[in-house]
């Protein structure tokens, strides 16, 4: 204490050594603070600053410089307060009142102010897992586009479909920054320079080829009669379907990328812990997604992701063996890692492995949400459930092979079935995130005029959920897609908005994998629907799975109990 007092006289006599008056008055001493909070917030505004040192500099090193100013005026401690105090609340008010400002680029938006005001209010909201619902709920009171952050819109208007995701679309979002926590090697999905992007995706065109596709069907047929074998195995008992799903998409991806890896429908668990590893990371990279500048400075600490850590050591493992051990069939990572020699240069390791793990997560996690959304609107609506069994049972009566694909194109009923699966329930029901690249210019997405680095939200829950797209949008009702086709009629006019149905995005950035999903959930209901009958537990209230959900950008289910029984 003393020692600050005396430093204190020091400065004051340095400021002022005759007692003449000090180098700056105390009201000139606040007019500079505040001018410097000014100053500082057009430079983040302008630059976005990351670099620790000058963030540290912005934002500890001028308000501490500045204290000098009240020091000669007060003691160092009270200097130091009132430079901080004074610097932090202009800095933070002038970034309030620019954001909620008619001067702001997203002004003529309508939001909640919380929302305008700070990213954290809609992190929260995902953090809770109830993202879609909020947002959907947000679109219904303010209209189309809504501002979902300072920053942030999210768009409900299917018309801008094609123009915000299509091939003049715009260039992926930051949200990718925030979840890969700025990873110098992120994953394909996560490339955002548009010429790179196409670069990293070409491999994978070529794996999810046609004739490709061909060859992954056996693994499927495998899998899809060893999940059904473990249920049927399991008759009269009360099992979680929706976990047992989720381990047939994990050792299907594990077969489909590596030629095999997990071994969990034969286990009956999660022997290695990697689908708990992979699912305790979601969470936090949602909302991560949402503040990526947070991932930035969360990715220097030790502890930090270290679930994400331990799954890229997981992965890093597996595909050192899928390295050593060479190809015996032709997997995904066959043509990762350029073993059909279709590229000049073959593409470094790390890639390699990064593009392993997004497989594994982007094919395990979605299938089988949608699979497991699809049951249970099945179960909850048993004419339906009872309509696709007879179609099932028409074309593979007993001792025919349900997993045969050859009459899949036939199945109507099936196909609309999964198609309301999706659009009900999409596996990313909070859409995807699109940005016009900073210094490139704004852009006009349909009728709406998108700033530049706008964060840009394409809500799929909200638009195939939108009455104005389909008609009675909550329920479950595959015929729509048979009335829409003209197989079947309605008694009632039709709404039927294909363009408003993209579970699975839309444009250059789309789902690669869309068809393997569509072969994995027609073969796997095909053989459930022939071999078991399904029902939920007495005493089981349905709802409970549906207020379960969780949307972590891509869904998370819960447990779905329902007795199995084998059909005669
Ligand atoms: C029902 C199942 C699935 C659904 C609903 C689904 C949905 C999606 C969606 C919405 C996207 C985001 C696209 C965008 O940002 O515009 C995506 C991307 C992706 N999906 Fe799927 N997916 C499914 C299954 C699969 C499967 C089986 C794979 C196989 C590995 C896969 C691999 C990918 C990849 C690699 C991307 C990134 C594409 C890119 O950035 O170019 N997905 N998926």
């Amino acid at each position: 204490m003393a020692d600050t007092s005396l430093l204190s006289r020091r400065l004051k006599s340095f400021f002022d050594p005759q007692g003449s008056p000090t180098l700056l008055s105390l009201p000139d001493s606040f007019v500079v603070t505040a001018c410097a909070a000014i100053v500082v917030h057009l430079i983040f505004k302008r630059w976005e600053p990351m670099k620790l040192p000058i963030v540290a500099f912005l934002l500890f090193l001028v308000p501490a410089c500045l204290s000098l100013l009240f020091a000669s005026h007060l003691s160092l401690t009270k200097g130091l307060a009132t430079a901080f105090a004074t610097f932090y609340t202009v800095l933070v008010s002038s970034i309030v009142i620019y954001r909620i400002s008619p001067f702001h680029p997203l002004a003529r938006y309508p939001g909640p102010l919380a929302a305008k005001i700070t990213k954290w209010w809609h992190a929260y909201h995902v953090h809770t897992g109830k993202q879609h619902l909020y947002v959907r709920r947000l679109h219904d009171q303010y209209g189309d586009i809504v501002r979902i952050g300072p920053n942030d819109v999210s768009i409900r208007d299917a018309s801008c479909i094609s123009s915000g995701l299509g091939s003049q679309g715009l260039p992926k979002g930051p949200m990718w920054d925030g979840r890969f926590m700025y990873s110098p090697i992120p994953a394909m999905v996560g490339a955002r320079d548009h010429a790179y992007h196409m670069q990293r995706r070409r491999p994978w065109n070529r794996a999810f080829s046609a004739t490709a596709l061909k060859e992954y069907e056996p693994l499927i047929y495998g899998r899809v009669h060893q999940l059904v074998s473990a249920l049927a195995d399991r008759q009269g008992q009360v099992v979680d379907i929706a976990k047992w799903i989720g381990y047939f998409t994990y050792d299907f991806m594990g077969d489909m990328v590596y030629g095999g890896w997990t071994e969990m429908l034969r286990d009956g668990k999660d022997e290695d812990g990697l689908w708990d590893v992979v699912h305790r990371g979601l969470d936090v990279s949602a909302v991560y997604g949402e503040v990526p500048w947070v991932s930035y400075y969360a990715s220097m600490l030790p502890n930090v992701g270290k679930d994400l850590k331990r799954m890229r050591k997981m992965a890093f493992d597996r595909a050192k063996q899928r390295y050593d051990s060479g190809s015996k069939a032709r997997d995904l990572f066959y043509y990762l890692s350029n073993e059909d020699g279709a590229e000049k240069v073959t593409p470094p390791r790390p890639i390699v492995v990064s593009d392993g793990v997004l497989a594994l997560i982007a094919g395990s996690d979605t299938t089988a949400i949608v699979t497991a959304t699809i049951l249970y609107s099945l179960l909850c609506n048993p004419t339906t459930y009872h309509r696709l069994q007879q179609e099932v049972d028409k074309f593979y009566p007993r001792g025919e092979d349900p997993l045969n694909p050859k009459h899949y194109k036939d199945m109507h009923y099936l196909e609309a079935t999964i198609n309301e699966g999706l659009r009900l329930f999409p596996a990313t029901p909070s859409g995807t995130q699109r940005a016009p690249a900073p210094g490139k210019g704004d852009r006009l997405i349909g009728k709406y005029y998108i700033p530049e680095g706008t964060a840009t939200k394409f809500h799929f829950w909200s638009i195939q959920r939108d009455p104005r797209n389909f008609s009675h949008p909550d329920t479950f009702w595959p015929e729509r897609w048979l009335v829409a086709e003209g197989l079947e009629h309605a008694d009632e006019p039709l709404t039927h908005n294909a363009n408003a149905f993209v579970p699975f995005s839309f444009g250059p950035y789309n789902c690669v994998g869309k068809n393997v999903a569509m072969q994995e959930m027609r073969m796997l209901l095909c053989h459930l629907m022939h071999t078991l009958d399904l029902r939920f537990p007495e005493g089981y209230v349905p709802r409970a799975f549906e207020d379960a959900l969780e949307d972590q950008f891509g869904f998370k289910v819960g447990e779905l109990p329902v007795i199995v029984q084998r059909r005669e």
